[in-house]
């Protein structure tokens, strides 16, 4: 196993800079696929009341006592399946990412963070801050808007004093981003031939949550309705589920693994599978869909889920993000 990379938070640092900055921000990932990294990583993220809402008293014990010590293990494991040469997918893609957005934007300065982990989002907006920047378009790498993950960004963007914060809401429909995942879902057709059916995967959250108002759900069928749209797709092409439960309550629903399951034993012989929630891939998309889910497509009489990889560091994303954040810098001027 190689050493963990820790890319800087600034991706081109010169001593002073543009008045303007783009931070892309992505969820995090541990440092190592190792019990005591992944702990770590899983102890801020599951601390963070966006993304588990229960009173500390009841949930600090349950988290230390009894689902660190337990999922930690089994975690790393799934990460050390994933890993790559230079660290975890998510933080090696969204670094890759960042400087491919980087060159499309000579005249702002890029960089990238983290929400749970290193390179750290309050950090890393001082630093753009004391580098000179005085205002920061802060860029969640989710494209569809919840409160577990969008919202929490922007809490902590919010504790930063000095400069002028703008965040990007979400960009579920934006034209260039629905056109980039368009495209790569035709070049993977054009590789390896097209599926009987097409299933978009998004990360689930608690039904419960959609049920106060968040707009992920919606967000994610409209998502679904561009591109489908975008490939001439007819209704009975495509489905749309949810992956990723995590605890005992309901989440969204359908669920992606019991589709799969449906599917296989339906006759569908290949399904394409795509995670277009996910900016850049990650345990979600190459351990869970990849691996798990297509194991568990073929044990029920499936022959092949083909997974269509996430954006990445494509010049198709790259151009996609970068026109966004240049229209969001101009629209405010
Ligand atoms: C505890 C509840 C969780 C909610 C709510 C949740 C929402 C949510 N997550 C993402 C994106 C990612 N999640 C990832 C991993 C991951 N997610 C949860 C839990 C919740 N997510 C956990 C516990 C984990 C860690 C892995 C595990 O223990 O199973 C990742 C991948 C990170 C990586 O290192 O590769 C991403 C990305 C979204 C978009 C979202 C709500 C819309
Ligand atoms: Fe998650
Ligand atoms: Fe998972």
């Amino acid at each position: 196993m190689t050493a963990p990379v820790h890319p800087p938070a600034i991706d081109t640092a010169p001593a002073t800079g543009p008045e303007q900055a783009l931070l892309l921000v992505n969820l995090g990932t541990p440092a190592a696929p190792t019990a005591a990294a992944v702990r770590r990583y899983l102890a801020e993220f599951l601390s963070d009341r966006r993304v588990v809402a229960l009173t500390r008293w009841l949930w600090w014990p349950l988290l230390h006592f009894v689902i660190l010590p337990l999922r930690a293990p089994r975690v790393a494991k799934l990460y050390a399946k994933v890993w790559m040469k230079d660290g975890s997918p998510l933080a090696v893609y969204t670094a890759r990412l960042a400087q491919a957005v980087q060159r499309r934007l000579p005249e702002l300065r890029v960089a990238h963070a983290m929400r749970y982990g290193e390179p750290a989002l309050a950090a890393g907006l001082r630093a753009l801050r004391d580098a000179g920047a005085r205002r920061v378009l802060v860029l969640p790498l989710y494209p569809q808007y919840s409160t577990t993950t969008t919202a929490s960004v922007a809490d902590v963007a919010a504790t930063v004093d000095g400069v002028d914060v703008q965040v990007v809401p979400d960009y579920h429909d934006d034209a260039g981003w629905v056109a980039a995942v368009a495209d790569s879902v035709h070049a993977h057709w054009e590789t390896h031939g097209r599926g009987e059916r097409l299933l978009f995967s998004f990360h689930g959250i608690p039904q419960r949550l959609v049920d106060a108002g968040d707009p992920y759900q919606a967000q994610s069928r409209a998502s679904v309705a561009a591109i489908a749209d975008a490939l001439g797709l007819r209704d009975e092409d495509w489905l749309l589920a949810f992956q990723s439960r995590f605890g005992r309550e309901p989440w969204l629903r359908p669920y992606t693994d019991r589709t799969l399951l449906a599917l296989a034993e339906a006759g569908v012989k290949r399904v394409d599978v795509i995670c277009p929630g996910f900016a850049v891939d990650c345990l979600e998309t190459l351990e869970e869909i990849a691996q798990q889910n297509a194991e568990l497509f073929r044990a029920h009489g499936g022959d092949a889920l083909r997974y269509i990889p996430c954006l990445n560091a494509a010049p198709e994303h790259a151009g996609a993000l970068a026109a966004l954040a240049r229209r969001a810098l101009a629209e405010r001027d």
